[in-house]
């Protein structure tokens, strides 16, 4: 799939909120999507599934099935949990029983005659979820997959994530906590003021580049990373400390 030069704006009179956006998503790969707050990460999520058309430019190539699942479930809906998953399966043309394996598998059981509005954040997440995959996605767009997850769900998100990409899905996820930046293959786009900037692994340091070297504690080694890309810098390596015993 492509972003093709895309432009977006919300309204006629405001400022652009994504940018010349061009890049693109290889079947099987997942992007990881950072960037300050406001920077337009949600707003990318939502052009590249499909909610929001591009004011200029286009999506090429996207999947037939889109995954789609937004930050804040829109639990204001005169549905069950049950009712709900049923519905959608039934405007998929699928069997009533489709979300029977993500409901088992996201733990829902207990909540399945409890109306959406009810549910906690957390709940209508997983709900979210599980409607985004009824079918195999060509493309999963999770947008911060996270938020109100308890610790015990929170690992399913990456296992979700690797099942895709393994069935040939691409997956566009954001993440300001870091979660899945550590996902091996995963690429990183940074969003900055509406423009993409997909991480040079390998790329040269440019002449008025500066290198700041900066020690951490061991064990907050990948979350320093994690924040550092967050943040726009580009992380050039990570190395143990050559000379223990003299620093101390
Ligand atoms: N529905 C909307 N109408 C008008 N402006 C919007 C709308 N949604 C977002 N914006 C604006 O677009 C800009 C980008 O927002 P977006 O939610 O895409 O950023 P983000 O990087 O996902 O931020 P965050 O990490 O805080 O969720 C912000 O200035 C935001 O206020």
């Amino acid at each position: 799939m492509r972003f093709d030069a895309i432009w977006f704006r919300y309204a006629r009179r405001a400022g652009w909120t994504l940018r010349a956006v061009t890049a693109a998503v290889e079947p099987g790969q997942t992007v990881v999507v950072l960037g300050p707050n406001g920077a337009g990460k949600s707003t990318l999520l939502q052009v590249a599934a499909g909610v929001l058309r591009p004011t200029r430019g286009a999506v090429r190539d996207r999947p037939p099935v889109v995954g789609w699942v937004p930050e804040r479930f829109p639990a204001a809906q005169p549905f069950t949990t049950l009712g709900y998953l049923r519905a959608m399966s039934a405007l998929r043309r699928l069997p009533e029983t489709a979300a029977d394996h993500w409901i088992d598998r996201l733990g829902l059981t207990g909540h399945l005659h409890t109306p959406l509005g009810d549910l906690s954040k957390g709940t209508a997440q997983k709900v979210g979820l599980a409607q985004a995959l009824l079918t195999p996605p060509g493309l999963l767009v999770l947008d911060e997959p996270w938020e109100g997850l308890d610790a015990a769900s929170r690992v399913l998100v990456p296992q979700i994530v690797a099942e895709v990409t393994e069935a040939g899905g691409a997956v566009l996820v954001s993440d300001h906590r870091g979660e899945i930046a550590g996902l091996p293959g995963a690429v990183h786009w940074t969003v900055r003021t509406g423009e993409v900037h997909p991480e040079q692994q390998d790329g040269p340091v440019a002449a008025d580049d500066v290198i700041v070297e900066v020690a951490v504690r061991r064990h907050e080694a990948a979350e320093a990373v994690v924040r550092l890309r967050a943040s726009g810098h580009r992380v050039l390596g990570v190395r143990e400390n050559a000379a223990p015993e003299e620093a101390r």
